[in-house]
């Protein structure tokens, strides 16, 4: 039996779009057992109504990619899930299935990819790289796909707890990026090279100051606000509390970088929600520099 613990992520982290993401200490869990024959499924926590329990599941999906590449053939497979990250709030639950079913069916067929094949795979099938990437490494990944590899550097993640406030609703990435221009406007662009570039050297240097201006963007969150009922109050008042506000993700969960106050910036993006009409909570999590973890 093979076990695999793949972190959650908040990716983008302000205004790295695509490029830039974090993994975080929660946590989805996978089991996977070859058997006589069949795929059968198990879910424990979230995702136990709405995933599909089939050949469709993208763990099965993503480990059926491994297999057709090293020419593996179990005869059947049970699956075991503990999903502790809410499915589709922006913090990288596809990211887990997919690095987690990659990472389970290697082990299982001989371990024969390299962890940087398995990294091009699950971009290949998330479509851009920036949650995969620290699903599967930890830390704070940089990542872009250069003649269809990905190229990434890892830093360690910041000594900063991160307040995580997920509202009660999925919003699927696929409809987050429908939201998104085809074009943007120069001086968008060039705002955020700026702050990408101020936010990279803040987290290098540990010069955490620079995060307070470094989270802002305007490629995607302006767009992303109206899937997000509350987001333009909360990027405006909790800024004074943090360091910095952010969507994660493709959202709806949004997430605050903090050295202190985490209970009161908590509840004042529960409460800004509330009066927008949508329950939320909020997690006080640390970032890790731990990627997936594999027993056997
Ligand atoms: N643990 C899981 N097992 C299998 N599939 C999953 C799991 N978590 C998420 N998914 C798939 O990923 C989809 C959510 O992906 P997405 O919209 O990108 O949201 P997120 O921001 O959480 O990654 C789910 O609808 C489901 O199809
Ligand atoms: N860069 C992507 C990130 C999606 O992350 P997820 O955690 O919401 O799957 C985007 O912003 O669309």
């Amino acid at each position: 039996m093979i076990k695999v613990k793949v972190p959650a992520t908040t990716a983008n982290l302000g205004p790295g779009f695509d490029t830039l993401g974090m993994s975080l200490e929660l946590y989805n869990e996978l089991e996977v057992s070859e058997v006589e024959s069949g795929l059968e499924f198990e879910v424990v926590g979230y995702g136990s109504e709405e995933l599909d329990l089939d050949e469709n599941n993208l763990i099965y999906q993503s480990m059926k990619r491994v297999f057709e590449i090293v020419d593996y053939h179990p005869q059947g497979l049970k699956i075991k899930l503990n999903n502790q990250i809410p499915l589709a709030r922006g913090l990288g639950s596809s990211a887990t299935a997919i690095v987690g079913g990659l990472v389970a069916a290697n082990k299982l067929s001989g371990d024969k990819l390299s962890r940087d094949e398995l990294l091009n795979l699950a971009t290949e099938i998330e479509g851009h790289p920036d949650n995969v990437a620290p699903a599967l490494l930890g830390g704070v990944v940089i990542s872009t796909i250069k003649d269809g590899q990905v190229v990434y550097k890892k830093l360690s993640v910041p000594k900063l707890n991160i307040v995580v406030c997920i509202p009660d609703y999925q919003l699927s990435t696929v409809e987050a990026r429908e939201s998104l221009p085809t074009e943007v406007k120069f001086e968008d662009a060039i705002f955020n090279l700026s702050h990408t570039g101020l936010l990279i050297t803040g987290l290098i240097t540990e010069d955490y100051k620079l995060i307070k201006y470094a989270l802002d963007d305007k490629l995607h969150q302006p767009y992303r606000q109206e899937l997000v009922p509350g987001l333009e109050t909360i990027l405006e008042e909790v800024k004074e509390d943090c360091l910095g506000v952010t969507i994660s993700g493709s959202g709806p969960t949004v997430v605050a970088f903090s050295l202190e106050k985490e209970e009161k910036i908590g509840e004042k993006m529960v409460d800004i929600f509330s009066q927008n009409n949508i329950k939320a909570k909020y997690l006080v999590l640390n970032p890790t520099d731990q990627g997936v973890i594999l027993k056997r």
